[in-house]
């Protein structure tokens, strides 16, 4: 067996893990060989790739970002990419390819599926948006770091009796402030899946204050959205593969906060910083569970499937169920958990 592998999307604590391990799983295993492609796709389309061995991968554990480079160049951008694409696997003998990558990617590799390239999915982002999956990798982390800057904010906001707007990542959902936010203590957390209302981020700060908390933590993910004619918005340039590019959302919530309720109130937006470095423990044991049987399935020939996590275990799981969905918030925990702190 001959098997590519390439990361494709934005970066996330634990990607070198699961290149680790499938690595260490074909080689070991199935005495198969391995091709990591340079850059996603950009390394198949040019044929830009290295050799991957066990040596390759020593010190990989532990490493953030990823030794293959990344981006979101994907075959269907070009008239020829899939004639392309098939070319270098054809030259290298490559029985498939395994896709680490996010909703966009996978949806993609279930494309590539129907027309006749085999991609096994590996499912990875620090917003933990991909369905099929309960957990992504690199989420953890991002938490772990999220939650840990929360808590530095709160003495700072103790010591000015200040409110303090922490914007974090999450493109179209909330795991990650909804999380970070429950285990930070926040005052309020705000996701995309919820329109907010301004007057209620007040009136919660509002009612902190009467009871003699001057200090309040306000969690903003990046999607957020005022509901509908409540708030101008920040006008979003739209990146070359359509993305908005967020970012700016925590500054008006933090500039309306404080016209509104008089209180001196600061922003931070943690951005980029939740998802460089280390990965969590529980992340890498995530990836390496998932990169292990990502080769398992790809030695069965089960193209077409991505690795999931269910409960505890590791399962297959159809691209087709995966590609064009999206996996939101857990509503209750917003409501019937989260909610209960909310004054
Ligand atoms: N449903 C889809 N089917 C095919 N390609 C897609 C789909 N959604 C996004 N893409 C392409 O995949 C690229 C990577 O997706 P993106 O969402 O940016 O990263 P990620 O894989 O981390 O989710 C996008 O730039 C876009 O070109
Ligand atoms: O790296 P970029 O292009 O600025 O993208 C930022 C986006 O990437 C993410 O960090 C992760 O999203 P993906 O997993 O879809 O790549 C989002 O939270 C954020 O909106
Ligand atoms: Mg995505």
């Amino acid at each position: 067996m001959r098997l590519g592998v390439l990361t494709s999307g934005g970066d996330c604590p634990g990607l070198n893990a699961v290149i680790r391990a499938v690595v260490r799983r074909a080689e070991r295993a199935f005495g198969a060989e391995v091709i990591g492609f340079a850059d996603a796709w950009r390394g198949v389309l040019e044929g830009d790739y290295e050799t991957l061995t066990v040596e390759r991968c020593r010190g990989l554990l532990p490493r953030g970002g990823t030794i293959l480079g990344t981006s979101r160049i994907q075959p269907y951008q070009f008239d020829d990419g899939v004639q392309r694409v098939r070319k270098t696997m054809f030259r290298l003998g490559l029985d498939g390819i395994i896709v680490i990558g996010g909703n966009g990617s996978l949806g993609a590799a279930r494309d590539l599926c129907v027309d006749g390239v085999p991609c096994i999915g590996v499912p990875k982002t620090i917003d933990n948006d991909v369905a099929g999956t309960d957990e992504t990798f690199g989420f953890d982390t991002a938490v772990g770091v999220a939650t840990d800057a929360i808590d530095r904010l709160h003495t700072t906001a103790e010591a000015h009796e200040r409110a303090m707007v922490v914007e974090v990542m999450g493109r179209d959902v909330g795991h990650i402030a909804l999380h970070a936010g429950l285990a930070g203590g926040a005052a309020t957390i705000l996701i995309p899946e919820v329109p907010f209302h301004i007057d209620d981020v007040v009136a919660v700060i509002e009612r902190r204050r009467k009871l003699g908390r001057y200090a309040s933590i306000v969690v903003v993910a990046e999607g957020s959205m005022p509901a509908e004619g409540t708030l101008d918005m920040p006008s979003y340039e739209t990146d070359e593969f359509g993305h908005r590019r967020l970012g700016g959302i925590g500054g008006v919530v933090a500039q309306e906060l404080e016209r509104r309720s008089g209180m001196e109130c600061r922003l931070t937006t943690l951005g980029y910083v939740v998802r460089g470095g280390t990965p969590s423990s529980r992340d890498r044991v995530l990836a390496t569970r998932f990169g292990v049987a990502a080769v398992d399935l790809a030695a069965e020939g089960r193209w077409g499937s991505m690795v999931g996590l269910a409960g505890t275990s590791v399962v297959p799981v159809p691209l087709d169920e995966v590609a064009g969905r999206i996996k939101t918030c857990d509503l209750d925990l917003y409501h019937e958990v989260a909610e209960v702190f909310f004054s």
